[in-house]
């Protein structure tokens, strides 16, 4: 496999070593081959809000295996999940199952294109937004990790179709849609950004892409594969009272199984085939076991949970803060929700000009020496750490403990 991986984040590439091989987890721990335990804030890039191997999760897939793994054929469980999700996100008026995020935001995109008849669209620099041609320019997650602006392969007519903009410039983003809005399909954004770190998109500058877009007939695509049930139970739609024409989810609405989902205003998604002729397809979308591992995890789901993860994310961050200004280390934490972040950095940290100017070489030594004391954090600064339901208040204290000796050694 290219770098020993099947998805690039996974390799230390750029901290060193080599990444953890997993024999198994179960709640909010992961367990290597060497047989280390190690507290886990990765849970498979966000999917695991319930935690590894949930018992509820676990239960409902062992029944469905039992019925057949595919049938390529519509089933009562699409229409459950499909409801679930509505109930908790109702600009979903209509939506489609897909296996990944990438192919939600991918058709997102086209639909877009093919409803408006315009070929450009506008993201934000340092948004990831999955590795479909159109979008990996600009972006963050491994893009910025390894610092590739434009992944090579990407045809020259696709790239420069995609026009980008610095992250919470209202400025910027107003002047562009002055220039060419009546050319602009959609603009896309992480309304939470997750894939440069947590970095949350102020509420004028949200409030701003949904003016613009609409007086201009672009549409406005909230990707909310990462800040969908993590960074609220609503997602930022929910939390900012902003209504997208079209919504990208993924990770947690598969519970740990392949699920992506795009939908949202009734009249735009009517177009996809075969109700109209923006095609979409796929053997194992709205797959059963994946369906199932979404409806059990969704059910779990209630605003309850949320205000309790909520609590141990805010005494997680603030632990690590007070620690690391106790040592004189420059850090900032951000976080929304279930989403946190941890940046050597001065701050403040509002876009990818401010994130990068963290300080990659002391995150290096210092993701080491936390996980060689069995915390497991994301091996990047421009990505995003998750809390699980089943992470403690003992869990949180050990956490920041830890953090607190790798400050004492470290600075
Ligand atoms: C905001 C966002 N959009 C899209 C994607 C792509 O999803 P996937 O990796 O499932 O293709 C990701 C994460 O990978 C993401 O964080
Ligand atoms: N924040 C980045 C991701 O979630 C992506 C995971 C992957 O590409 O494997």
């Amino acid at each position: 496999m290219p770098g020993g991986v099947n998805s690039p984040v996974r390799a230390f590439k750029n901290v060193g070593g080599n990444p953890l091989f997993i024999d198994h987890a179960k709640g909010q721990h992961i367990y290597d081959i060497d047989g280390n335990e190690y507290i886990d804030y990765v849970l498979s890039w966000g999917p695991l809000v319930l935690g590894h191997a949930e018992d509820h999760v676990v239960a409902a897939l062992q029944t469905a295996v039992e019925r057949g793994t595919s049938y390529g054929a519509p089933t009562q469980l699409e229409t459950q999940l499909a409801e679930m999700v509505q109930n908790l996100v109702p600009s979903m008026e209509m939506m489609r199952m897909v296996s990944s995020g990438t192919e939600a935001t991918m058709s997102a995109i086209r639909l877009a294109r093919g409803f408006t008849h315009r070929d450009k669209i506008v993201k934000f620099i340092g948004n990831y937004h999955g590795h479909s041609d159109s979008l990996l320019v600009d972006a963050g997650s491994g893009m910025a990790t390894f610092g590739i602006n434009t992944s090579p392969g990407v045809p020259d007519p696709f790239a420069l179709d995609t026009l980008t903009v610095e992250y919470n410039d209202t400025a910027a983003i107003r002047d562009l849609f002055e220039k060419q809005g009546d050319e602009i399909a959609c603009v896309i954004v992480e309304p939470v950004a997750g894939n440069m770190g947590v970095i949350p998109g102020t509420q004028s500058f949200l409030e701003t892409l949904r003016e613009i877009t609409k007086a201009s007939g672009s549409l406005l695509i909230f990707d909310e594969v990462m800040s969908g049930f993590r960074a609220g139970l609503h997602g930022v739609q929910g939390l900012t009272g902003i209504t997208p024409d079209l919504t990208t989810l993924g990770k947690v609405v598969g519970g740990g199984l392949p699920v992506g989902v795009f939908g949202g205003r009734k009249d735009i998604m009517s177009d996809i085939t075969p109700a109209g002729n923006v095609y979409h397809a796929g053997t194992l979308s709205g797959n059963p076991l994946a369906m199932t591992a979404g409806i059990s995890t969704l059910s779990q789901l209630n605003a309850d949970l949320y205000i309790q993860m909520g609590k141990k994310v805010d005494r997680l961050t603030a632990g690590i803060q007070e620690s690391a200004d106790r040592h004189g280390v420059p850090l900032v934490t951000h976080h929304v929700g279930t989403m946190w972040s941890y940046f050597f950095n001065e701050g403040p940290i509002n876009n990818f000009v401010d994130v990068k100017k963290s300080d990659e070489q002391f995150f290096a030594k210092f993701f080491k020496e936390i996980l060689a004391n069995g915390i497991y954090t994301a091996p990047s600064q421009f990505e995003t750490n998750f809390l699980s339901a089943k992470h403690t208040d003992e869990d949180i204290d050990r956490t920041v403990a830890i953090f607190d000796d790798a400050f004492t050694k470290l600075a």
